[in-house]
């Protein structure tokens, strides 16, 4: 197995508060990996050590076998980070932005690859126009696109669909998609599960500076989520006794959780023993938002 970024019981604190509380995790080359959990767990600051712009307290990280704190030089150049905050610098064009960032790293001539990314990123029109003239949209995909200068094989995506319209994100998915299939690892945090679910095959969720969970994507919903069946009654008919306990009334239709798909037979069955006509059934697949809010709120640590 190629890992191509590795996490050793990381610890970051702030003052008393314990941001990251040992976290641990690998991630392997060519990976699409979600890093996913609520505000304030931890996220950015894990970003921010492997990125090498917050020192952990203890612990290691390596990107592509470098230490970010001994090797950190060569750990910068394996990886490319696309920030939440919108910071740049006002008086350049996005084009002078660019070319900077690439001579960062010693990269000369690199207008083939700015305007393969110009273009990918629908930036093409703007690369003469200057940075504060863009709009909050426009300014994240120049830092996206700051990420992507000198070709890095690890790119860390830290909300980046934030503030971002509908064409945009499908246009930045598929580019990404496409530097992932070509070999690229990515790294995406997101509170847009849909996202995540879409496109990543591993998820790490963090609550509180730990991994609660840490699984394939197909593994974490074929685990937690559960399926739904929606009945809704013919006028006058009531539900059962028996059933009130476990249904949840939503928009004149009762809601049942199951935790496996057979459990809809016995509880159809009580209906009809009830004499219950059915005006609308729905059997509803559980995604990974349930699954999310599911491991948030069982409390524990899952791995
Ligand atoms: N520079 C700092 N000084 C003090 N506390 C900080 C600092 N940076 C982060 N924190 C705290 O560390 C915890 C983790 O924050 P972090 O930004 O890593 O969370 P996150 O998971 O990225 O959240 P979000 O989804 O809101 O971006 C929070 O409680 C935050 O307030």
């Amino acid at each position: 197995m190629d890992v191509a970024v590795s996490i050793q019981q990381v610890e970051k604190r702030f003052g008393a508060l314990r941001a990251l509380a040992g976290v641990s995790l690998d991630i392997r080359a060519g990976e699409f990996f979600g890093l996913l959990g609520p505000n304030g767990a931890g996220k950015t600051t894990l970003i921010s050590c492997l990125a090498g712009l917050a020192r952990p307290d203890a612990g290691h990280l390596r990107v592509m076998g470098h230490d970010v704190v001994s090797d950190a030089g060569a750990a910068r150049r394996v990886l490319g980070v696309v920030p939440q905050e919108l910071v740049f610098d006002p008086f350049f064009t996005v084009r002078e932005t660019l070319r900077i960032q690439s001579g960062y790293f010693g990269i000369r001539n690199n207008d083939d690859w700015i305007d393969e990314i110009l273009a990918e990123l629908d930036l093409t029109a703007k690369a003469d126009t200057n940075m504060r003239r863009l709009s909050g949209g426009m300014k994240r995909r120049v830092l996206v696109a700051q990420a992507l200068v000198h070709k890095p094989p690890v790119i860390v995506l830290d909300e980046p669909t934030a503030g971002v319209d509908v064409e945009l994100r499908q246009g930045l998915w598929q580019f990404v998609s496409r530097l992932n299939r070509e070999g690229q690892t990515v790294i995406l945090t997101t509170h847009y599960l849909d996202e995540a679910q879409a496109l990543c095959g591993r998820i790490a969720m963090l609550k509180e500076g730990r991994v609660v969970a840490l699984d394939t994507t197909a593994n974490l919903l074929a685990r937690h989520s559960s399926h739904a069946l929606v009945v809704r009654l013919a006028a006058g008919d009531t539900l059962p006794d028996a059933l009130r306990e476990r249904a949840i009334a939503e928009d004149g239709a009762w809601r049942f959780r199951l935790a496996t798909p057979t459990d809809i037979e016995p509880l159809l069955a009580t209906l009809r023993v009830a004499g219950c006509r059915l005006a609308d059934v729905q059997l509803l697949q559980g995604d990974l938002e349930d699954v999310f809010l599911d491991i948030m709120h069982a409390g524990g640590a899952g791995a």
